[in-house]
């Protein structure tokens, strides 16, 4: 595991930030644009609002989405909507390069669309994980852990509801993944993952590959580093 840990999830925050703008200088400068996914969850907050604070030339910037939950763009639950408010509101990347997963949508459709607006390939894909080790909306015990393809709808028993998600594949290809994990209740899934714990019967973010982990210290308390 390549692991930075910080101290305070405010400084893993940070972290992630600063090293975001300048992966994002450096596919500009190269390629001429910087695709980035984001995800849904608590955490990637306080990365928003470092970010707000950093030279970026968002006018380059493309954004994705690596899932989203079964909603609209106006619910509170809509992960498109926490980007938004957190981030996109604030700086200038323009609406036409922001692409949202439309939650609205019968599932298979939506994800069959939106498989088909992504680039070849994404600069970076930034996750968190959650206290049952999914990640993106690939959940523990759920089809969508062994389903091929770019973008799924993903069913999810325990909450009854449809998530549309990245599959490992497309998480995998990108360039870079990140995982953005604070807090003592993600302490003993990380080290389940670091001891090798499986993708598919195990915890779901252990199928993320050559991943950088911005941990805070509560985070990373069970890991021999
Ligand atoms: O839509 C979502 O819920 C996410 O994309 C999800 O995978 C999230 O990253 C984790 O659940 C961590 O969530 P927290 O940051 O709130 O712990």
């Amino acid at each position: 595991m390549n692991v930075l840990v910080s101290a305070t999830p405010q400084a893993a925050a940070t972290l992630a930030a600063q090293h975001l703008a300048r992966a994002a200088a450096s596919a500009i400068a190269e390629r001429g644009r910087f695709s980035v996914a984001l995800s849904g969850g608590s955490t990637p907050k306080l990365m928003y609002e470092a970010l707000r604070g950093l030279e970026v030339d968002w006018a380059h910037v493309h954004v994705y989405f690596s899932d989203e939950r079964s909603v609209g763009p106006d619910s509170p639950d809509s992960n498109y909507r926490s980007a938004k408010l957190g981030l996109l509101d604030h700086v200038g990347v323009p609406a036409g390069q922001v692409h949202r997963m439309e939650g609205e949508r019968d599932p298979q459709a939506a994800a069959a669309d939106y498989a088909a607006l992504l680039p070849e390939q994404l600069d970076l894909v930034l996750l968190g994980m959650g206290d049952d080790g999914h990640t993106a909306s690939l959940f523990p015990d759920t089809e969508g852990l062994q389903a091929g393809g770019r973008v799924i709808a993903n069913w999810v028993p325990k909450l009854e509801t449809w998530r549309l998600s990245f599959t490992f594949a497309e998480i995998n290809a990108a360039r870079e993944r990140w995982l953005l994990v604070t807090g003592a209740s993600k302490a003993e899934v990380l080290r389940e993952v670091q001891n090798g714990i499986d993708g598919v019967t195990g915890h779901p973010v252990a199928g993320v590959h050559d991943a950088t982990w911005y941990l805070d210290a509560a985070a990373a308390a069970e890991l021999s580093l």
